[in-house]
């Protein structure tokens, strides 16, 4: 069986604060507020995830309102998901994101965010495509209040996907 899921979230920027995406520290005079780490792109893959498995969205696993999740590490909040979809025996087909973020220029980081989304999941890097748009300097992402994330992760239960593996 194959289950698809969506997900997007935005997060304002903030002085004083580590810019973090994908679980990268990305160099920045600035970064993202949020009462976790604030990264937008691991929030969006989360919410993908439990989307596909129907299992509601982030703030429902993780409130704001709980202390225990200030300055949370979204990895470990994206890893403490996995392990629970594992356990329905899904596996990952494959995850595409677009982060939206006019500065800064993220294209010097997109494999290293790949290759560390992949190790949270632990999967091979070539299931997982990252990518990075402006909006041409329009909207709140384009005025530099913000960056939006986007992602869409197709899961497979493992016996179908065991099938098609094999049938190739
Ligand atoms: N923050 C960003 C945004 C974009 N890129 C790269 O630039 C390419 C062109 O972006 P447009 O918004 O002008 O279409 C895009 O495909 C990315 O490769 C980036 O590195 N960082
Ligand atoms: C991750 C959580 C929890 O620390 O906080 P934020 O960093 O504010 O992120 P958001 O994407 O607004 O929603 C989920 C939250 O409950």
């Amino acid at each position: 069986m194959i289950r698809i899921g969506q997900g997007f979230d935005v997060h304002r920027f903030a002085e004083n604060r580590p810019l973090i995406i994908g679980g990268i520290d990305i160099p920045y005079h600035k970064g993202l507020s949020g009462h976790s780490d604030a990264d937008v792109l691991l929030h969006a893959i989360t919410d993908a995830i439990l989307g596909a498995t129907a299992m509601g969205d982030i703030g429902k696993h993780f409130p704001d309102t709980d202390e225990s999740f200030k300055d949370a590490d979204s990895a470990v909040l994206l890893s403490e998901i996995w392990k629970q979809v594992i356990k329905k025996d899904y596996s990952l087909g494959n995850l595409d994101a677009t982060i939206i973020a006019q500065k800064p220029k993220l294209a010097p980081y997109i494999h290293k965010i790949e290759q560390r989304i992949a190790e949270i999941l632990g999967v091979e890097v070539e299931r997982v495509n990252v990518k990075a748009t402006t909006t041409e300097r329009l909207g709140f992402t384009g005025r530099e209040e913000g960056i939006a994330s986007m992602a869409v992760v197709c899961l497979v239960k493992n016996k179908a996907w065991h099938k098609m593996e094999k049938e190739r």
